[in-house]
């Protein structure tokens, strides 16, 4: 592979070499000491993979434009290096460095189902579910749309559902992505560039240059010789690191939990509340990430305070100004949003197979062996835990401090709101109180999670 780059104009790779590194695998190793910021490695924009050159292939690109409608950004690339990859002749720089490529992946799409049990309850097993699904599916319509219309250049037996899996974790695990200025993005991937690994220790420092096409890689730090150096994929959550990278950072400080929000549309109100959604840079379904940072962002309650807005709350809100749902609406709307948070973020806690203590307890233990497929999914579920509760207390403190505020809520039921004299408590919880017996059995269903907290923090 070397040579081929060096021939296309390659720059750096004289200062560079593959090595293996305890922690990453294999990644690049510096012969010479550089200074932060100083040019590395610069791969030519003729060398890219990229969807242009895709279409610029004199065998590819007619196939490609013969499929109707055209093939994503990620299929055309995973198609790009399965077709090179089948090639028996030609194309010999870009067999070299396909041939470097891994042979196998340990994206979460590949998890036997056993270790991925270890994250149940998280975004990542449902994600990778889907996948597991989508990614059959479109390799089925793959197989229709192009591989059976040029068997010449598509030889099924080496475009199987297995290599469309493999050439699929190629792009995810190795492209890079960037916006340009004029808003589009591109995505390639650069042979050699793509044997650098990640760390957070450095800012993003491969840098794609649009008037030249060229790939370049900066220093993110100073380097001696024989340092391994690296660049920054980005602040990704665990989740998102184990179904594209296929590793995990231990305790990673940008663990996320997406909550989707949706609202039916024959809801009351809709239209007018779809309006109020857009003014607030929201829509009717919307996925927020809470993050360690920010486990309860001012989306989540925007989008909330609207959904649980009555007629007179909207006739409220239409008098006011649009940011009317960036503070509280009004203290039962408040009272209401944040109950159903807690008791959300509490069925949610409730669903993963395995709660935080005692995950923490069984990674201490050794219980799962480190750097296995099931001690990266029990992470992604640790991080994903450890967000949700930080959203779920963070709910609570701002559901009390609504409630001090607000007169006593056991003054008022639980579940109609009416205030009554005669309102009977919570005989479990004591936390919250009912008009009659229908209203409790009607909020049993919300109320259980919270019931279940309460009364056994009250002991
Ligand atoms: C762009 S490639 C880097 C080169 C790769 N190590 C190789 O041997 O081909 C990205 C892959 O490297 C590995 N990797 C990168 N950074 C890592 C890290 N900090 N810890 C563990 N594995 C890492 C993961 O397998 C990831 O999918």
């Amino acid at each position: 592979m070397n040579s081929w780059l060096k021939q296309s104009g390659a720059v750096g790779l004289d200062s560079l070499e593959l090595a293996d590194f305890p922690d990453t695998g294999r990644g690049v190793k510096t012969l010479r000491p550089f200074k932060e910021g100083e040019k590395i490695l610069t791969i030519p924009a003729g060398i890219l993979w990229t969807v242009k050159h895709a279409y610029a292939d004199p065998l590819l690109g007619p196939a490609l434009r013969s499929a109707q409608p055209p093939l994503s950004v990620e299929d055309t690339l995973a198609t790009y290096i399965l077709f090179v990859k089948s090639r028996e002749s030609g194309y010999d720089g870009q067999r070299s460095h396909v041939a470097a490529l891994p042979t196998s992946y340990s994206s979460s799409i590949l998890f036997a189902e056993d270790d991925l049990e270890a994250c149940v309850g998280t975004s990542l097993y449902t994600i990778t579910k889907q996948l597991e699904q989508s990614i059959e599916d479109d390799h089925r319509a793959l197989v229709v749309r192009l591989f059976v219309q040029h068997p010449d250049l598509f030889p099924l037996d080496k475009f199987t559902v297995e290599d469309y899996k493999w050439a699929l974790c190629t792009v995810w695990s190795r492209a890079m992505d960037f916006v340009l200025a004029d808003g589009n993005s591109i995505r390639l991937l650069a042979p050699f560039a793509d044997m650098l690994n990640h760390t957070s220790e450095v800012k993003q420092c491969h840098v794609y240059d649009p008037s030249s096409g060229n790939l370049s890689v900066l220093a993110g730090k100073d380097y001696e010789a024989g340092d391994q150096v690296f660049i920054n994929y980005g602040p990704v959550p665990n989740s998102r690191l184990l179904r594209l990278y296929g590793f995990v950072i231990p305790g990673n400080p940008n663990d996320s939990y997406d909550l989707v929000l949706s609202t039916h549309p024959q809801a009351p109100f809709f239209e007018q509340k779809q309006k109020l959604w857009v003014s607030a840079g929201l829509d009717s379904t919307a996925t927020i990430p809470l993050t360690l940072t920010d486990p309860l962002p001012k989306k989540v309650l925007r989008y909330l305070r609207i959904q649980r807005l009555d007629a007179s709350g909207l006739a409220v809100i239409a008098r006011q100004q649009t940011d009317a749902t960036d503070g509280k609406i009004s203290d039962s709307n408040e009272v209401e949003i944040l109950r159903f948070l807690v008791e959300s973020f509490s069925y949610l806690l409730d669903s993963f197979g395995t709660p935080l203590e005692k995950l923490e307890q069984q990674l201490a233990e050794g219980v799962y062996s480190p750097g296995g497929n099931a001690w990266a999914a029990a992470h992604v579920s640790l991080g994903e835990q450890r967000v949700l509760r930080l959203a779920r207390k963070r709910a609570e403190e701002l559901l009390s401090a609504v409630e001090s505020g607000s007169g006593n809520v056991r003054n008022r039921c639980a579940n109609c709101g009416k205030g009554s004299a005669q309102l009977s408590l919570c005989g479990r919880c004591k936390a919250v109180a009912y008009c009659g017996r229908a209203c409790q059995v009607a909020h049993y269903k919300q109320h259980k999670a919270r019931c279940q907290a309460t009364a056994s923090k009250s002991g």
